[in-house]
């Protein structure tokens, strides 16, 4: 299902949750809308659902109106179904009954019995409940309840999934093997997902297309490594991943930090760093070296992470965050000097 988001607000009497956003989504896309806590993520998916009615702007679905002026299609005449943060599944309802439930609606009346049973048992086959079928909620651990909701949303083969925060009720290890079975359940379904998060590494590993959203309003819309390698903003930049934001000068394309050695290629990068006098830099872009070369810091603090160690480093009262090699092990309160990476 293709979507159009046209001139969206949603205007409460303290706040604006939503303020002029307009967005294309492509039938099949998987995009990931990711904001701070209070950004209006919440609101604009809901809005998309038909749970609230937009103070202003359109919701189209190819042709079909969702939401124009006050003309609003109710929730359960959209081709669509969401997954919750709290599963949101009945205490007295077995899990095959979870994922029966969304056929018995008016909008699949025209499906026979036999036609029926085969959507349920294919929806518990690809969610991996086989075994499960008549336990209770209670009787399921998190992942498994996020499974039945994934499954109960996907019964019914609607064109757009849209899910809100469906994993952080889970542990951190969970989180890594659901985002698999996400993945996997677009690929099959091939459904337009909208999937909020304030997770920035979900959105990076399953997005087609992110949209980054502050203050109600798109700070940035890309795909992950355009959002990555160009942030646009300096929030973009900073709320995607480490950045360090190393001060300095600009003078044409040329950017020089505050070493007055360091220097950086300034062409195309946007405005905004210019005004600020900072120059965006990724942890990896920089190498640590106990040599004097580059940008002279003390490690602050350090954490071992197997493969590399990710340093804190104080660099004139800027905090740095660099990855090193696990061969060169600095100690807290070392000076060390950050110079660029190859790459960079
Ligand atoms: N019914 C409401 N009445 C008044 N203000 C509201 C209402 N719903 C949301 N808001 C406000 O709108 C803003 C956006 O809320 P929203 O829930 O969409 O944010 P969010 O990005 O989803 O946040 P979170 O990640 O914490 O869920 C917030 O400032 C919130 O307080």
């Amino acid at each position: 299902m293709s979507l159009s988001i046209k001139n969206v607000s949603q205007i409460y009497d303290t706040a604006v949750a939503v303020d002029d956003i307009s967005v294309e989504i492509q039938d099949g896309e998987f995009i990931a809308i990711l904001g701070p806590s209070g950004c209006g993520k919440t609101t604009l998916l809901r809005i998309i659902a038909g749970f609230i009615q937009a103070t202003k702007g359109e919701v189209l679905s190819g042709d079909e109106v969702f939401t124009r002026d006050h003309h609003h299609l109710p929730v359960n005449e959209r081709d669509l179904a969401m997954v919750f943060q709290s599963f949101a599944l009945w205490p007295h309802m077995t899990v095959r009954e979870h994922i029966e439930y969304p056929l018995q609606s008016k909008r699949h009346s025209h499906l026979s019995a036999a036609e029926k049973t085969a959507m349920v048992d294919e929806a518990i086959r690809s969610t991996g409940l086989e075994l499960l079928q008549k336990r209770l909620p209670g009787e399921l651990s998190g992942g498994q309840k996020q499974r039945v909701s994934l499954a109960r949303a996907i019964v019914s083969k609607p064109k757009l999934l849209l899910m809100d925060e469906p994993l952080s009720a889970l542990d951190a290890e969970l989180k890594i093997s659901m985002r698999k079975e996400i993945k996997d359940i677009h690929t099959m379904t091939k459904s337009t997902i909208i999937y909020v998060t304030h997770d920035q590494s979900e959105a990076l590993s399953m997005a087609d297309r992110i949209i980054i959203m502050k203050d109600g309003k798109i700070e940035q819309m890309g795909t992950p490594k355009e959002i990555y390698e160009h942030p646009q903003t300096i929030f973009a930049a900073t709320f995607v991943s480490k950045c360090n934001l190393v001060h300095g000068v600009f003078e044409g394309n040329t950017f020089t930090a505050y070493d007055g050695k360091t220097q950086y290629d300034a062409t195309n990068l946007p405005v905004c760093f210019n005004e600020a006098g900072v120059y965006p830099v990724r942890p990896e872009d920089f190498v640590a070296t106990g040599e004097a070369m580059g940008i002279a810091g003390i490690i602050a603090n350090k954490q071992y992470n197997g493969r590399e160690i990710h340093y804190k480093v104080d660099c004139n009262g800027d905090f740095f965050t660099i990855y090193g090699d696990v061969t060169k092990d600095f100690q807290i309160g070392q000076t060390i000097y950050l110079k660029k990476s190859d790459a960079a």
